[in-house]
């Protein structure tokens, strides 16, 4: 145990305050952490400045958050995580938990930087967090116990589900959910500019499609159907539905779909990889 680790709180430092690390923020207050146990740790003094006035929380440096609080969750870009570990480094000790959302880092990385023994749980969380419907898949390192994940499961429940898994497919999680989001976001923009093409006013169109992605989601999660059986239930004989997905077939999206999800796991892959 390091001096520093001796003397840290129960509380939670966010390490990194950008997209996901407010998300995973503001789901964590509204989950019944208080400000007061709550620091976030950010390298750009307007964004510090930001998470401060909008959340009340205190913003420190990294040696600060290590000193006051046990779990620390980094959710800095992976091109940025040897710098950070390399500060973090002298004031972490094995009685900390390092949570990192980092794509791609594997924890064996993240511990060979440290001191022997810290414990690491690698998370794969989603933008999804903000409205407490985030997916994430946790793995433990070599030191973390079942504990420690135990930790990282709450944590991380209080926005949304949470799976465990085995290291060795967090790329593939990292490609299908981590990303997931924005492939939905970018097949409703797609699916408004058609209504567009069709005539409607935006508003209308984006009304639509927004309401039957939050049909469709809410089925999909809650009737126990495949989504075969629920796409077939649309798809009337000679009629309508038909004649799109063909055209779907015939312009290659779910081989397109297959493609960019597996070039998503490669870049995660490539993203861990050593420097
Ligand atoms: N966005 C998403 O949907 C998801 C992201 N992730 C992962 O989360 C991580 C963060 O992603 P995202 O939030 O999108 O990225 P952002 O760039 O929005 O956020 C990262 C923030 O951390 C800051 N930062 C960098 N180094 C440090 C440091 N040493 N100390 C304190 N702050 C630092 C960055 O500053 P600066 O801009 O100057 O570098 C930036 O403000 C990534 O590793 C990503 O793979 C995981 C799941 C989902
Ligand atoms: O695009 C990225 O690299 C991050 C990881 C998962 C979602 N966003």
């Amino acid at each position: 145990m390091t001096e520093d680790s001796a003397g840290a709180g129960d509380g939670i430092a966010l390490i990194g305050g950008g997209k996901i690390g407010e998300a995973l923020l503001s789901g964590l207050l509204r989950g019944g952490r208080t400000p007061g146990d709550t620091v976030v740790s950010e390298k750009h003094p307007e964004r510090a400045a930001y998470l401060a006035e909008t959340y009340g929380v205190t913003t420190v440096d990294v040696a600060e958050a290590a000193a006051r609080a046990r779990t620390l969750v980094l959710a800095i870009k992976p091109q940025d995580i040897d710098t950070l570990l390399a500060q973090l480094a002298p004031v972490i000790g094995p009685d900390h938990l390092l949570v990192s959302v980092a794509a791609g880092i594997t924890t064996t990385r993240i511990e060979r930087a440290l001191a022997d023994g810290v414990p690491v749980v690698r998370c794969m969380p989603n933008t999804p967090a903000l409205v407490d419907q985030a997916m994430t898949a946790v793995s433990a390192g070599a030191h973390a116990t079942d504990e420690h994940v135990a930790t990282a499961e709450a944590m991380l429940g209080v926005v949304g589900r949470v799976v465990r898994v085995p290291e060795s497919q967090l790329d593939a999680v990292t490609a299908l959910s981590g990303s997931g989001p924005a492939y939905f976001f970018f097949l409703v923009e797609a699916m408004i500019d058609a209504g567009i093409l069709l005539g409607l006013p935006r508003t209308l169109a984006a009304e639509l499609i927004v309401q039957t992605a939050v049909g469709a989601a809410t089925m999909l999660r809650d009737s126990g159907e495949h989504p075969v059986q629920l796409r077939e239930a649309v798809t009337s004989p000679g009629g309508t539905t038909i004649s799109a997905i063909r055209e779907l077939e015939a312009h290659g999206v779910r081989a397109a779909l297959i493609a960019a999800i597996e070039a998503a796991a490669v870049r995660s892959a490539v993203l861990g990889a050593d420097g």
